[in-house]
């Protein structure tokens, strides 16, 4: 049988402890961590992402601050606005949506945000610091989600096992890559010029797939018993008309064989939104604390 890994009841399992540390912090220390969300430009996805952000960080009661910028927004307002909440101090954790518009250079603005509020952990002070094993730093939501889920299933050890990671962005796969090495697994990245990938898969026993392509790995390419964890979300067109959202991994197929699996939707978004929470309470903790 295979076990469906919730992350939506994990998440809200989470999300509830949050709201007590915050609650804590509110009574102890009256500050209440804030998360800032900063949008550029009008993608429809990207909207509904910030909304649901900023929706569950309000019901752990933190506060949210949104910033709307036009998609004709320079990278110099852009770096004036993040300067802005860097100096705030009632704001302690900052989130840039990307993808950003193309006529800005996403890597500056990402350094631009000081590294104590960069709760989405992707500056180089802070992949430098998960890199070296450091614990202060502030780790990429969707990895530290992924890891969570896992151990919730597999238990807290994860030493000796083949993890295999498809997908090696800097958002989700290398962070994804040293976490589980940090948890001692052995981890092999792969990606699209990787040889015969299925073959390799097949040793693997968490793999943890983020490419972006629907359905891309197949029952065949996963040993029977094993942790599959599904990063994608595509959006495709039904046949019949309207639209749903499906994973990278074919999920029916895999199902068969693998131990347990994410479901997309509510595997891995779910555990992406409230690893958001931990940072921004982690880094208000750390303010305080400084
Ligand atoms: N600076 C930045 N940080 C991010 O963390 C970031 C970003 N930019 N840009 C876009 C991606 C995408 N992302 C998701 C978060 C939650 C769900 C989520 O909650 N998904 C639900 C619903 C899926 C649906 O129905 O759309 C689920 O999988 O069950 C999905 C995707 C965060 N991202």
């Amino acid at each position: 049988m295979t076990i469906v890994l919730d992350g939506k009841t994990l998440a809200q399992k989470i999300s509830e402890q949050v709201t007590k540390d915050v609650s804590k912090l509110k009574a102890e220390h009256n500050i209440t961590p804030c998360l800032a969300v900063v949008l550029v430009g009008e993608d429809p996805a990207s909207k509904i992402y910030v909304s649901r952000k900023k929706r569950q960080a309000v019901a752990t009661g933190m506060l949210s601050k949104e910033i709307t910028l036009p998609e004709t927004t320079s990278k110099k307002q852009l770096l004036k606005e993040i300067s802005l909440l860097n100096a705030d101090p009632n704001v302690h954790g900052i989130l840039v949506q990307l993808p950003l518009p193309k006529h800005i250079d996403t890597a500056q603005i990402i350094e631009a945000i000081d590294p104590r509020k960069d709760v989405d952990g992707f500056h180089p002070v802070n992949s430098g610091r998960l890199f070296s094993g450091v614990n202060s730093a502030l780790v990429p939501c969707t990895p530290r989600g992924c890891v969570t889920l896992v151990k919730n299933h597999r238990g807290q050890d994860l030493t000796g096992l083949l993890a295999i990671v498809i997908g090696c962005s800097n958002i989700v796969g290398k962070p994804m890559a040293q976490l589980l090495l940090q948890e001692k697994a052995t981890v092999i990245m792969a990606h699209s010029k990787t040889q015969d990938l299925p073959t390799l898969c097949r040793k693997a026993d968490i793999l943890v797939v983020a490419v972006g392509v629907p359905g891309l790995v197949k029952a065949d390419w996963v040993k029977e018993g094993a942790t599959v964890i599904d990063v994608g979300i595509n959006r495709i067109n039904n046949p019949e008309g309207g639209s749903c959202i499906v994973g990278d991994v074919d999920y029916v197929g895999v199902s068969s064989v693998a131990g347990a699996i994410t479901p997309v939707p509510g595997g891995v978004g779910p555990m992406t939104i409230v690893s958001l929470l931990q940072n921004t309470y982690a880094a208000a903790v750390n303010q305080i604390y400084g």
